[in-house]
């Protein structure tokens, strides 16, 4: 049998730092499977005559299903380090009872990625020098004292290339679940640092890039850029007379609208608080303008509803062209007088800066 499937990584009561309840499962499913190759094993080492080995392999068995069934309840540390128990005694008496050469010992290879990647407390380097004085002390001790219940050499070999291949198999899930739990974070890193919590549009930053890439192609193509900014009216009072809940509905009502009528080239952010900027490539002055009509007569037209009751909201806009130079900053400032002046002008209206 193979100590384990898999060794595991960072054992805390909380959750793996690499994963959480991810990780947890995956620590169960391994456990599991630990139990069902110990399982074949015992046919195993029952057809190659090897009755104290079936037996070893039995307790294994209970030792992996106790360890599930203290990860099920949420006993993390305690079913951890029952497996991690499990793969030094089970390497060590295998190697013990039928030799070195059966290859038990490239269990305790599969610790050293783990301990390494879970460096608990900053102790990683002992650890593995610790792991290594073990592996090293248990072959002189094999070697001392020759196989306690010996196999014929070719059954041994049997055993071991078994071992190679599960070895193979077990390092290459390990690093594939590493894999995926690092694409993961990174994901979701990528998200919280460039997109709005709250309405899923980009944020200033990422606005920027995305509108810096669009502009150099427009530059390049000649063709002309337009910047619309709006604003959601009073909406101080929709926070004040629906309560801030109902208030960020609202943002996510209208960040879905400007979406829903924005082209897929468009680069739409939410600005600030209650403001959206969208740069519009492609378009002229007039094109950016009936845009933003299109879109203020959508919202207008599109009451959010809270409770039942429709709650009327409007958005003023500012629409600036942005000039030869292309500069950003330069038709930002201007897009925002024009929303001044829309909000001057009485709001619920589009103004060209
Ligand atoms: N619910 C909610 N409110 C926000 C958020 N960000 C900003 N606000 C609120 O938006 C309101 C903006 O108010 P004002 O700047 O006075 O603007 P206004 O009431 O829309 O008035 P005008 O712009 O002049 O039409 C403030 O009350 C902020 O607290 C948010 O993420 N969620």
């Amino acid at each position: 049998m193979p100590p384990s499937t898999l060794v595991l990584p960072r054992a805390t009561s909380r959750g793996s730092s690499v994963a959480g309840k991810a990780y947890w499962g995956m620590v169960g499913r391994v456990a599991l499977t630990a139990a069902t190759i110990d399982a074949a094993y015992i046919v195993l080492f029952l057809l190659l005559g090897s009755v104290p080995l079936a037996a070893i392999n039995l307790i294994s068995i209970a030792m992996y299903l106790s360890a599930y069934a203290l990860i099920r309840r949420r006993r993390n540390m305690l079913g951890v380090t029952l497996i991690w128990v499990e793969v030094v005694a089970h390497s060590a008496l295998g190697s013990l009872m039928i030799g070195w050469e059966s290859g038990f010992h490239y269990y305790l290879l599969l610790f050293i990625p783990a301990i390494v990647i879970a460096n608990t407390k900053g102790y990683a380097m002992p650890m593995v020098l610790g792991l290594l004085v073990y592996y090293l002390g248990l072959k002189s001790l094999c070697e001392y004292l020759g196989p306690l219940a010996p196999l014929p050499p070719r059954r041994v070999e049997i055993v071991n290339a078994i071992h190679v291949c599960l070895i193979f198999g077990m390092f290459a899930a390990l690093a594939s679940f590493y894999r995926r739990t690092i694409l993961v974070a990174e994901a979701r890193l990528l998200k919280q640092a460039t997109l709005d919590p709250l309405t899923g549009l980009s944020n200033r930053g990422h606005f920027q890039t995305l509108a810096s890439n669009e502009l150099a192609r427009c530059q390049r193509s000649g063709a002309p850029v337009a910047l619309m900014l709006c604003d959601v009216d009073h909406f101080k009072q929709v926070n004040d007379h629906c309560g801030h809940a109902a208030g960020d509905r609202a943002l996510v009502h209208v960040a879905q609208i400007l979406s829903a009528n924005l082209r897929e080239c468009d680069v739409l952010a939410r600005w600030g608080g209650e403001e959206f900027l969208a740069l519009l490539p492609d378009s002229s002055l007039l094109a950016a303008h009936a845009a933003a009509e299109r879109i203020r007569a959508a919202i207008e037209a599109h009451p959010l509803i809270i409770d039942g009751t429709p709650i009327a909201i409007t958005l003023s806009f500012g629409v600036a062209q942005l000039q030869g130079g292309h500069d950003l900053q330069d038709a930002t400032a201007r897009a925002d007088k024009a929303l001044y002046e829309s909000k001057r002008a009485g709001r619920n209206r589009v103004s060209l800066g």
